[in-house]
């Protein structure tokens, strides 16, 4: 020990612990990641130290799994660290494993013998404080009773009363008060007090900061395996709450981002699924066998120069060049006219124009000449098709060219109808 005032030093302990992985309970996973290495090394503690002095006590806190708890099992010597040094200056006696050293069909009262034999009383020491133990305890009429008919809380009790009257120089405790009835907590606070006003050094891990804060003189705040604050309870306690408090925030910011995240995955996906509809959709848009397809379509003006854009009344020409691959038999060329709304405003073929049969067999080009497009203003859309005599497609293509009429006549419908006026009534001229 360096400093004898201390009754507790602590120096660069590290402590790790493995932490196995999880293989996934498939078989897929399980063949897949059997060779995968098992176990990883969690640094729980990384080069801590601190010190206690003796009549002092202290008050370990930290968010769940921060290595409280194995601070404590450390200094009681249940577990050791990976590397470092703890020095215990004086008897220690701790509540950590309550009753760890309970025989089951030993009484209460043997026990209590044997427990406190444990700590290094002898057995006059112990005939001496018998009657306090079992009156803490509140056990009188059950201490002859084996310890295996206890309820948890009479085991807990017994424990108890051992543990703080085998006047300990250390006293190590872990969330002891968070066991028992309230009374009986009450009672082991009130307890403490006297035993750390008789000097006793005591570390203390606890959730309840308010308990903490009545004992201990000092507080040490571990986080990430390092000390991340020690000094007066109430200040390290505040610092610690705004600490908890900005991570709460933090995970509320992360589970907001992880949120919007899956959102635009989801989006991302529904788009993806939209757009492989919308391609399917246009693949609907052209089918048939195959053995004939358009391959260069377009729409000609009256001089022979590709257009879109045409009046009422002009004259235009569908001007289609097709690859035959297998030869069509009794073959079918049509065409046919909708608005963009679906309106299927027009439709033909060369049977039906009373063509002679005829083969399809080699490369070509069929033409249409509408002379007189007689169409209201709009969008239009013409299918083009390449048929089997009994109707079957060989090319079906939906919507295979798009074009404009547009006009500053004025009148509505679907085709302007050719008509003459006659009117009987006197028309002036203005
Ligand atoms: N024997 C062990 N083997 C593997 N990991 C362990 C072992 N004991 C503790 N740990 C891990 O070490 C870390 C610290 O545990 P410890 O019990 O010391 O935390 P604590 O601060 O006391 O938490 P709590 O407030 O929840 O009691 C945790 O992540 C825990 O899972």
């Amino acid at each position: 020990m360096v400093d004898r005032e201390n009754a507790i030093e602590v120096r660069h302990i590290t402590k790790m612990f493995r932490v196995y992985y999880d293989k996934g309970t498939e078989l897929k996973d399980k063949v897949l990641f059997s060779k995968r290495n098992k176990y990883e090394n969690r640094k729980v503690l990384d080069d801590i130290s601190f010190s206690v002095k003796r009549g002092e006590a202290i008050g370990l806190v930290g968010k769940n799994g921060c290595g409280k708890s194995t601070t404590l099992k450390m200094l009681t010597r249940i577990i050791y660290p990976n590397s470092g040094e703890i020095e215990m200056n004086g008897r220690v006696s701790s509540l950590i494993e309550l009753g760890a050293g309970f025989h089951p069909d030993m009484s209460g009262r043997e026990n209590i013998y044997t427990n406190a034999a444990i700590f290094g009383l002898t057995k006059k020491e112990i005939d001496a404080r018998l009657e306090d133990i079992i009156a803490f305890s509140e056990l009188e009429e059950y201490i002859d009773n084996p310890v295996r008919t206890y309820s948890s809380g009479m085991y807990t009790r017994l424990a108890f009363s051992v543990a703080i009257n085998v006047d300990a120089d250390i006293l190590l405790i872990d969330e002891i008060l968070a066991v028992g009835d309230a009374n009986f907590q009450a009672k082991c606070f009130n307890k403490l007090r006297e035993i750390k006003a008789n000097g006793t050094t005591i570390v203390i891990v606890s959730h309840s900061l308010g308990q903490i804060e009545q004992i201990c003189d000092r507080s040490i705040w571990i986080k990430n395996g390092k000390i991340a604050a020690e000094g007066i309870p109430k200040n390290v306690h505040m610092e610690y709450l705004d600490y908890m408090n900005e991570e709460r925030i933090e995970q509320e910011e992360k589970e907001r981002v992880r949120l919007q995240r899956q959102e635009m995955k989801e989006r991302i996906e529904r788009e993806e699924k939209e757009r492989i509809e919308k391609e399917n959709e246009k693949k609907r848009k052209r089918y048939g066998s195959g053995d004939a397809k358009f391959t260069n379509v377009r729409i000609l003006d009256k001089d022979g120069n590709p257009q879109t854009t045409f009046r009422t009344g002009d004259e235009m020409t569908l001007d289609l060049d097709y690859e035959v691959y297998k030869k069509v038999v009794d073959g079918v060329f049509g065409f046919g006219v909708f608005r963009n709304d679906g309106l299927w405003v027009y439709g033909t073929n060369t049977r039906i124009d009373r063509f002679d049969n005829f083969d399809i067999e080699e490369n070509g080009n069929y033409k249409v000449k509408l002379s007189d497009i007689s169409l209201i203003p709009g969008q239009y859309w013409v299918d083009v098709t390449i048929e089997w005599g009994d109707g079957h497609p060989v090319d079906y293509f939906k919507e295979a060219l798009r074009f404009e009429v547009v006009s500053n006549i004025g009148d509505t419908g679907v085709y302007r109808m050719p008509h003459d006026w006659k009117l009987t009534i006197p028309v002036t001229n203005k």
